[in-house]
């Protein structure tokens, strides 16, 4: 038997930060975007099936507008996810094309998820996608949903970590990885600490683990680790391990699938799918 057919293919998703598609001056990071599109269509051609959470419309689309940060009213940041969801759809059409794959683009809204009717047409839908070898490209529907923050009328999503986790159950995923700007989970913030060390395995995410979590690293950032643990938590409950690693070495996914020990990994166990 060669190496190929041992090889167990698992359904995956891979969540991509802002701070991993762009620079620090907010333009898209051409080179970490193509490595991304090559390893996972890569990783689609060993036979895995591959869908990615990706964030960047709100940042990407500041910086093509000209604004000269982050904006901070909500009319404004709802338009401008309207111009970046477009842009880094179109440059994700390119790279993954010139690779050979086919990619779809999957807007969600809190509703869409907890609504059994809705999470059900949604449920088919990314099957017959990866049925059809096409990868999904997801993001929260930001120019809609971001009023369901303000109106408190449904249940919120407002981060891709915590997003990337309800789509993972939603396909029942074998492994979510968090491709972030830090390698992994530590026992506290490096940014202040420099002598913080890192977590590599988790087998539960106890109020211990929570005080070690803090918020977003950088202005692209938004979540931190707090959410990233709340993604943890979502995913051990629903039988799918999470791994958290740093998108600036995409290629480590190859380990990463071959549960390699890299990054922070959160392990469901035997906690039943
Ligand atoms: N205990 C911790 N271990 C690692 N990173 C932490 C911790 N607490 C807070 N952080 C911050 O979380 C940031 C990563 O999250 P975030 O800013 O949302 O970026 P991304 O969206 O790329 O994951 C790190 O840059 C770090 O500053
Ligand atoms: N949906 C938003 C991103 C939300 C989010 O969680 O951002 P990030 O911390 O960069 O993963 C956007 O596309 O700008």
């Amino acid at each position: 038997m060669n190496v190929e057919t041992q090889t167990q293919r698992l359904r995956i998703v891979v969540k991509v930060g802002t701070s991993s598609l762009t620079h620090d001056t907010g333009r898209l990071n051409l080179h970490n975007m193509d490595l991304l599109a090559r390893t996972l269509s890569d990783l689609e051609g060993m036979g895995h099936e591959i869908v990615l959470v990706s964030s960047g419309a709100i940042g990407v689309g500041a910086t093509k507008l000209g604004l000269k940060e982050r904006p901070k009213e909500l009319r404004m940041k709802q338009a401008a996810a309207a111009v970046g969801q477009c842009a880094i759809m179109h440059l994700y059409d390119k790279l993954f094309g010139e690779y050979n794959r086919m990619v779809a683009q999957i807007l969600l809204t809190g509703e869409d998820v907890d609504a059994p009717v809705r999470a059900e047409h949604l449920h088919n839908t990314f099957e017959s996608l990866l049925e059809l070898g096409v990868i999904p490209v997801v993001n929260e529907n930001d120019s809609v949903s971001s009023a369901e923050i303000e109106t408190g009328k449904c249940k919120v999503l407002g981060d891709n970590d915590t997003l990337s986790a309800i789509v993972a159950r939603l396909v029942g995923a074998d492994l979510l990885v968090l491709l972030s700007d830090i390698d992994g989970l530590y026992d506290a913030d490096p940014h202040g600490n420099p002598d913080a060390k890192l977590i590599h395995h988790v087998d539960a995410v106890t109020p211990e683990l929570r005080a070690m979590a803090g918020g977003a690293g950088t202005w692209r950032g938004t979540g931190g680790m707090q959410t990233k643990l709340n993604a943890a938590e979502i995913a051990m409950a629903a039988g799918v391990d999470m791994v958290i690693t740093n998108g600036a070495r995409v290629e480590d996914l190859y380990g990463i699938v071959a549960g390699e020990d890299i990054g922070t990994r959160f392990s469901a166990g035997k906690r039943a799918k």
